[in-house]
């Protein structure tokens, strides 16, 4: 079977799916777009009919046909008998089935043959019996929701290092949970009335039969593990007092960067305003105001007068400077972004810098390191922050630009609404995105043979000048860090492609332009800068469903509503956006005919 024979043979087994007359014969489900089809490199790879009201047979020959499908998302529809033999289809990633009737057991062995799941979700339909033991064969399991169903019995032992999401909420379940999973909520289980054991209040006695709330009873077979976690509590504590002096003598003996590091940046939040206790300030201030020497260094030096090495000049458009003028700074910390903290400094001939110290850049040795940052000093482009210096050692790597005092898109957005919120009016907003995707374009042509020209576009890392012209910061650091890290800490692996098929092209680039975009023209927060998903809004889900029901109106930032007579240009450039965060890259616009739309709005 042809893929497009394939979905056809599908499309009949269900009996009502009125929503699918783009699925015709002779066509291709990948280049004619057939509603609900995600394709990658003109294959078909995702199933994504959720709420089209389908019931009906799922022709499992039909999807096995299918070879290079991995997402199944079939949630909201009207399904309903046993689940249908989904582990014949071969590699499968997601398999969503949330908000259907299925009912009946689940297969015992039906997790053995589909060990490729990394999200399993079928919560709200009528399953009962006991969860299936194959489910702790599922290695690279990630989301598990089993909520609001009918599953009874024990929880299987479950040790899966990468699962992130777990709900077995409202079931019949019961006995002890598994201690591997302890460090998820009470919410993963509230709802059933058998389950005992943390992290629930419920202490399990005797033959795993639960008893009431006693929590400060300790059972007698739990003696023995607390005295392990004593024994290993005593172990931390040795180790973290080791580790504490070892560091203290370390930055005592190897830099001066006492004054940076005193200052304590809090940890996990993706967006902090942290201002140093007026104490440390004034401190800093008055050391600062004792000195009135020059830079000490020159462009492309590497060495001060200690000997330590110094700050390399790269631009010296605002004047040369070198470690010690930094040190002796007036520091304050801006924030703790994913590639590491950021200070602003104010040295005593005036000029406020911002030192970023790069925590995760070392991938290239010192040679490599060199050549990256020079590039970066070459790059002259009226939305393009050009660094001023950097500092590399092995240990230590800072990278120092100029302060821009309106600071970043993301706070004039959401931060305090004071007077610069006020002033982002729809003229303003147009010049923000075109300047953004101007700038875009000089990295894509700059950086060409990169993976991901910038790799980290998101409204934190776009700068305001004075005047409103947009400056793209924290670009081109692809190739200074190792995947596992750039997976943590750059945007761009939060594309739909990188969470799919773990790729990234310049094409993710343009998903995050897009991002900026739907930010912009909503005034909401995405839910896409959270890890956690929680918080903010899925702008791009949210763009989708509102543009398909034919709601635009209900998606313009209502501070833009005033201007009715641009409502055209604004709604021009949410579909932009749409294009932009398309989830199949294949479809999506790429960066040039992006930036070619984008120009193509007036005013
Ligand atoms: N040159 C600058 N001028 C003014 N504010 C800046 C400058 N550089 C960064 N900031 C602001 O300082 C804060 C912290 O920056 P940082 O780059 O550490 O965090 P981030 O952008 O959230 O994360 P990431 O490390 O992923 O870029 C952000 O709000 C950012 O907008």
């Amino acid at each position: 079977l042809s893929e497009y024979e394939a979905l056809l043979k599908l499309k009949q087994s269900f009996t009502r799916a009125d929503r699918l007359s783009s699925w015709l014969p002779d066509s291709s489900p990948c280049s004619a777009k057939w509603v609900g089809i995600i394709c990658f490199n003109g294959t078909v790879t995702g199933l994504h009919l959720t709420g089209f009201d389908i019931s009906g047979k799922i022709d499992i020959e039909a999807l096995n046909a299918l070879h290079g499908l991995r997402t199944i998302s079939l949630v909201n529809n009207s399904f309903s008998g046993p689940i249908p033999d989904f582990h014949r289809v071969g590699a499968l990633k997601s398999l969503l089935l949330t908000g259907n009737q299925f009912s009946g057991e689940i297969p015992k062995d039906f997790f053995a043959h589909i060990t490729s799941l990394k999200k399993f979700w079928i919560s709200y339909n009528q399953f009962n019996g006991t969860i299936p033991e194959s489910v702790t064969q599922l290695s690279h399991l990630i989301e598990l929701h089993l909520e609001h169903n009918h599953f009874s019995g024990p929880i299987p032992p479950m040790n899966i290092p990468t699962l992130k999401q777990l709900d077995l909420s409202n079931n019949k379940l019961e006995g002890e949970i598994p201690e591997s999973l302890s460090i998820f909520s009470v919410d993963s289980f509230k709802g059933n009335e058998g389950l005992c054991g943390k992290p629930l209040d419920k202490v399990c006695m005797g033959d795993n039969k639960t008893n009431t709330n006693v929590p400060n009873q300790i059972p007698p077979e739990k003696k023995t593990n607390f005295v392990v976690v004593v024994v290993l509590g005593i172990a931390a504590l040795v180790f973290i007092a080791f580790a504490f002096f070892t560091c203290k003598q370390r930055s005592e003996e190897e830099d001066n960067f006492g004054m940076l590091r005193r200052e304590k940046v809090p940890d996990s939040v993706s967006v902090v305003e942290v201002h140093v206790p007026s104490s440390t300030s004034n401190r800093s201030n008055s050391r600062a105001s004792e000195t009135s020497r020059k830079g000490s260094s020159r462009k492309g030096s590497t060495h001060g007068k200690n000997g330590m090495s110094d700050l390399v000049m790269l631009n010296d458009d605002r004047g040369a400077f070198g470690l010690q003028d930094l040190m002796k700074a007036a520091a304050e910390v801006l924030g703790n972004g994913g590639l590491g903290s950021a200070y602003k400094a104010v040295m005593a001939t005036g000029l406020s810098v911002v030192v970023k110290r790069l925590r995760e850049m070392n991938r290239l040795q010192r040679e490599g390191f060199d050549a990256e940052m020079r590039r970066f000093g070459r790059l002259r482009h009226r939305n393009i922050l050009t660094p001023l210096a950097y500092h590399f050692r092995r240990e230590e790597k800072l990278l120092v630009s100029e302060y821009i005092p309106k600071g970043s898109l993301l706070y004039v957005l959401h931060g305090d609404r004071g007077i610069s919120h006020a002033e982002l009016n729809w003229p303003i907003r147009l010049k923000i995105i075109q300047g953004m995707a101007r700038g875009m374009g000089f990295l894509h042509t700059e950086f060409s043979s990169y993976e991901l020209p910038h790799g980290n576009l998101k409204s934190s890392n776009v700068l305001l000048g004075d005047d409103y012209e947009p400056l793209l910061s924290d670009y081109g650091f692809h190739p200074l860090i190792n995947t596992p890290n750039a997976v943590q800490s750059m945007f761009a692996y939060k594309s739909p492609e990188f969470v799919q098929y773990q790729e990234v092209s310049p094409k993710s680039d343009v998903y995050c332009l897009g991002i900026v975009i739907l930010e912009i023209l909503t005034g909401k927060f995405p839910s896409q800068y959270l890890s956690n998903g929680k918080g903010g809004i899925d702008v791009v889900q949210w763009v989708l469903t509102s543009m398909y029901e034919r709601r635009e109106d209900e998606l313009i930032d209502p501070e833009l509503l005033s201007y009715t007579n641009s409502r055209n240009q604004i709604l021009q450039l949410l579909r932009i956006g749409a294009a932009c965060t398309e989830s199949n890259p294949e479809q999506r616009l790429d960066i040039r005919e992006a930036i070619r739309k984008i120009e193509e709005v007036q005013i």
